[in-house]
């Protein structure tokens, strides 16, 4: 083997290690920031994590220029590059995640057109049941034999965190008091409790992660660990159901710190309490969004593999500015950017491009999903249906490339399928709609706390997920809520200027009415109605501009990943006094 090769070779992946390496810095100043309540540093850390990959693989990209000139590589040379590769992987902490940078090196010096399974890791070299050892012991079991009051006493005082408690024995009375009400006392008397290693960190919350084994299965043991103005710690609740859990490290929020130098050994951990979420979307919860990004293409090819459908239009109103399309039993939509958009869409491609990256590195409050973005994706042609690839002829021509057995769709998003909100409130009991309601207003306060604007908030452009919560999906009208100027409606001179289309008032570029809301949003009686009941203040200038100013004076909104019904405050609290 060439020098020349195996030079290549170890230049990406010290270039790999020299990403994770930082990225692991960032983890590891989690704790600190969430001990001196850094709360903007966090905002800024969880930024700069997402930014090193590409950084690194642009820095990779450029030595490797340097080392050799890119006219003269071909097709043999990059497998011998990768044939050297696969031998620096058995024994390395992280061969998942190297094959994934090795592809995205690959992706920048060649282009994304050249992508030969065999040139790069489209399929993993490691062996599938294969899980790299952790360096250091993932978890620590406490057996309960010893009393829970006990072993929750010792798993406290094990956490690395340096603050004081609230007060200690009041959290574990609660925690001890919910497994209670949870489950029986034989079940309790005999399980074990496997805890994190590591603490999981994010926002404004440090989260105990376990794992409860009861006799018969294996529950998630969830503790948020919250931290005062006076820097003392408690728990708001715990939650030991695997839905809760699915919620707490869903594809709406932001990626978790946790410290993870060997990521496969914490993704298999974590398996048996998230039985709902898939390989892909467990690597993107601790962080490592671009591994997950391969991962999910992965599941996109095995899913194909596996089935015969055929892509068809997500059901729901059509976009203006993006062609959506899923397979109907895939659980994401594939979302590209229409050539043209529709005249009263004022927005450029870039733009575009620029809201849905906002999203990515924002925090997500669990509210917006996250995307994955493709270059090049290909789509079997044989499963593309004639008048599915009208649409692509008539609204993305300039984005395919129509090929004998592939349609190449030059950029496209992937992102977690839910029932438009519009078709959901279709079919919903009066219970249902109430709840939709109500999740649909919190969302939007939520998201304006975040400092984010959603622009177009129709009930179209939101989801719902499977567990019940009401998630928007529409970016490419968001705006910071700092850039608006939140309005009220001045007075009418006359009765007859209220009855014109127009309204009478000049309206700047940035300026938003509130009050005007009712008329896009209430236009529907049953919804309208519940809406101005459940949630007024979304009609009110006042109410946006005092968020506005909240968020002008530097405050951070901690959003519960659990709901208040859960918190221990409100359920133990008044018994307790
Ligand atoms: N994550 C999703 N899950 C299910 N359906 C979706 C999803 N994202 C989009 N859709 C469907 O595709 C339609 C268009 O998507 P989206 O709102 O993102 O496009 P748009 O062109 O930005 O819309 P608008 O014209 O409102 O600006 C939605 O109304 C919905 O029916």
């Amino acid at each position: 083997m060439s020098p020349r090769e195996l030079l290549i070779a170890h230049t990406i992946l010290q270039g790999f290690d020299a990403q994770y390496g930082r990225f692991l810095d960032i983890t590891a100043g989690a704790q600190q920031r969430f001990e001196q309540a850094e709360w903007q540093a966090v905002q800024q850390a969880m930024k700069a994590r997402i930014h090193l990959y590409d950084h690194h693989v642009g820095l990779v990209a450029h030595q490797l220029r340097i080392l050799n000139d890119v006219a003269q590589w071909d097709g043999a040379f990059w497998l011998r590059v990768k044939h050297h590769y696969e031998t620096l992987l058995p024994e390395y902490p992280r061969p998942e995640i190297a094959e994934s940078f090795f592809n995205s090196v690959f992706c920048r010096l060649q282009g994304h057109s050249h992508l030969h399974p065999e040139r790069l890791f489209i399929f993993s070299s490691q062996p599938v049941s294969s899980v790299p050892q952790a360096l250091r012991p993932l978890s620590r079991a406490y057996c309960a034999q010893q009393g829970w009051h006990q072993v929750l006493h010792h798993v406290l005082n094990d956490l690395p965190l340096r603050l004081p408690w609230q007060d200690r024995a009041r959290d574990i009375g609660w925690i001890v008091r919910h497994l209670q009400e949870q489950f029986s006392p034989a079940q309790l008397h005999h399980a074990t409790l496997d805890v994190a290693s590591e603490l999981f960190y994010r926002n404004k919350t440090a989260w105990i992660v376990a794992r409860l084994q009861l006799r018969d299965r294996m529950v998630p043991f969830l503790l948020p660990i919250q931290r005062d103005e006076d820097g003392r710690l408690w728990i708001d609740t715990c939650l030991t159901d695997s839905n809760d859990a699915s919620i707490v490290f869903g594809f709406a929020r932001a990626y978790f710190m946790v410290y993870a130098p060997v990521p496969a050994a914490l993704v298999a951990w974590l398996q048996p309490i998230l039985p709902g979420k898939t390989t892909a979307e467990r690597y993107m919860a601790i962080g490592c969004q671009k591994h997950g990004k391969t991962e999910c293409y992965r599941e996109y090819l095995h899913y194909l593999a596996h089935s015969d459908e055929a892509f068809t239009l997500a059901p729901g109103v059509r976009g203006m500015v993006m062609l959506v399309f899923t397979l109907p039993g895939f659980d994401r939509v594939f979302k590209v950017i229409k050539d043209r958009f529709a005249p009263q869409k004022e927005v450029t491609e870039a733009q575009v491009r620029d809201c849905y990256r906002l999203v990515k590195e924002h925090d997500r409050v669990g509210r917006m999903a996250d995307t994955q973005e493709f270059e090049h994706f290909a789509l079997p042609r044989d499963r593309i249906p004639p008048s599915l690839l009208a649409e692509f002829r008539r609204d993305i021509p300039q984005k395919i490339d129509v090929r004998d057995d592939v349609v190449i769709i030059r950029h496209l998003w992937l992102e977690r399928r839910m029932q438009p909100l519009n078709l959901w409130l279709t079919a919903a009991t009066p219970d249902q709609r109430q709840h939709a309601i109500a999740e649909y207003g919190d969302a939007i306060c939520q998201l304006a706390a975040a400092n984010i604007f959603p622009g177009d908030m129709l009930f179209k452009n939101f989801g719902m997920t499977r567990h019940g919560r009401v998630v928007f999906y529409d970016y490419d009208e968001i705006r910071p809520m700092t850039d608006l100027v939140f309005r009220d409606v001045p007075p009418a001179r006359y009765e007859e200027q209220e009855l014109q289309a127009e309204p009478w008032y000049s309206v700047g570029p940035d300026d938003v009415f509130p009050e005007t809301f009712r008329y896009a949003l209430c236009s529907e009686p049953a919804s309208g109605k519940l809406l101005q009941a459940l949630h007024p203040q979304l009609f009110d200038p006042g109410w946006w501009r005092a968020v506005q100013a909240r968020i002008r004076a530097g405050h951070i909104e901690e959003v519960m990943a659990w709901r208040t019904a859960q918190r221990f405050c409100v359920r133990y609290a008044t018994v307790a006094a």
